[in-house]
């Protein structure tokens, strides 16, 4: 039997439950027909090539399905058998679903939007250990949104400096200090040192105002080095690590995942460099599939915007959220992270368009306070606090002087 690409289409066929369902938007090459580029998109991401094969047997089992093709909303879905897939290999899954189609001539853009993960994939993944259940069992933000800190400058503090600044930040009011994202080892802040003195000030901001405060230790490194790095974590006290899931990548975040059930440790997945799959919206995988990725692959936080009000550019942080927050075949929820550019004045409108189950996470905004990081984290827990009692943040200024400052210098402006 010849399989060649028109085989890959069938506009009547319906999709099994157990198929790994794939929405793109493509824009077909010039000389191909939308039913041509539909057909090579299914092909070369199951078990197609360009030459047409013989084969025997139950191959064609395999072949993945474009069985919807709209061409004015310029979208193509394609289902993949099950069996195509090892079970709980994410980099496997994506040489599949995003791998050479992606360079293929047969389309100038084509980009992941979104997938339906059947039972069977999800199953053999094991989602976030706590998600958004972190802010009770790990932190005392209760109802509340879970509140963050990044020190600044990103880069260029002392250990010591650096733990003095999570010190001020939280007993200012935050529940967490975090690395940024290219803090790692470096010679001017060494990660053990900076490990061991930041918990050191968290037990003294803790034992000071009576709330549990917790750290988020960037430990993006190399394959081995990371994992050692979070066995250093766990020894030392952390209750979670921090990786930059896209430049480790999603084999190592699996790793990461598997010591960590080991050790108990939440993970906070920070996503720089998403942008480079998913900003130009006709290309690449949507920040959407990304969020989907890592929570199969078990993160408990990760940064999904700011539903625009802060300085980077966001791909529909309410519909990520809610995706993040919905069923998914038992998979815990994961806590979606509010970062980049955020500040006091936009709390309101930030809790308004994306409710109170999130993390903020706020660097320049704290520490840009004009009283210093110590006032601008209270200015922060204010904001947040002043919204849920349902009153404007100039009523609270009485109450929080340090926000009213924060007001007075930001006011609502979205940072560029
Ligand atoms: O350091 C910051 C924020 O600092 P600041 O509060 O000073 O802007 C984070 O790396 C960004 O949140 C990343 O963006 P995103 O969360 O969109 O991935
Ligand atoms: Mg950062």
């Amino acid at each position: 039997m010849g399989i060649s690409y028109e085989d890959f289409l069938d506009r009547e066929y319906e999709p099994l439950a157990s198929d790994l369902r794939c929405r793109f938007s493509i824009e077909p090459a010039a000389d191909m027909s939308w039913a041509d580029a539909a057909g090579r998109v299914a092909s070369e991401s199951s078990n197609g090539t360009w030459a047409e094969l013989d084969v025997e047997g139950s191959v064609t089992d395999l072949s993945a399905t474009a069985y919807e093709i709209d061409e004015s909303a310029g979208i193509v879905e394609v289902a993949y058998p099950e069996a195509l897939f090892e079970p709980g290999s994410m980099p496997q899954i994506l040489s599949c679903i995003a791998g050479n189609i992606m360079g293929m001539k047969a389309v100038d853009r084509i980009r992941l939007l979104d997938c339906e993960w059947p039972a069977a994939v999800v199953d053999a993944f094991p989602g976030p250990q706590y998600g958004s259940a972190v802010k009770s069992e790990i932190l005392d933000a209760g109802d509340r949104p879970a509140l963050a800190t990044v020190p600044k400058p990103k880069v260029g503090l002392s250990s010591e400096q650096h733990a003095e600044v999570g010190y001020e930040a939280w007993v200012g009011g935050v529940d967490l200090l975090k690395d940024d994202e290219n803090l790692t080892d470096q010679s001017f802040n060494p990660f053990e040192d900076r490990l061991t003195e930041s918990l050191a000030q968290r037990d003294r901001a803790e034992s000071e105002t009576g709330e549990r405060k917790s750290y988020l230790l960037n430990v993006t490194a190399p394959g081995g080095e990371m994992l050692e790095r979070v066995d250093l974590a766990a020894e030392h006290g952390c209750e979670f690590v921090m990786v930059d899931v896209v430049t480790t990548g999603w084999a190592a975040v699996q790793q990461v995942r598997q010591r960590c059930e080991r050790h108990g440790l939440a993970i906070h997945a920070h996503r720089a460099m998403h942008a480079a799959f998913d900003r130009v919206p006709s290309h690449g995988v949507s920040m959407r599939v990304i969020a989907q990725i890592a929570r199969l692959c078990g993160v408990d936080h990760i940064h999904t915007g700011t539903a625009d009000l802060g300085k980077l550019e966001n791909e529909d942080t309410v519909g990520i959220n809610e995706w993040l927050r919905s069923d998914r075949h038992g998979l815990s929820d994961v806590l979606p992270v509010a970062s980049g550019g955020l500040h006091p004045g936009l709390v309101p409108e930030l809790l308004d368009r994306l409710g109170e189950e999130i993390m903020i996470q706020a660097g320049g905004g704290i520490h840009g306070h004009p009283d210093g990081t110590r006032a601008g984290a209270r200015a922060l827990r204010g904001a947040v606090e002043a919204t849920q009692d349902g009153r404007p943040l100039e009523a609270a200024s009485a109450e929080y002087p340090e926000l009213a400052t924060a007001v007075d210098k930001w006011g609502t402006a979205t940072p560029r």
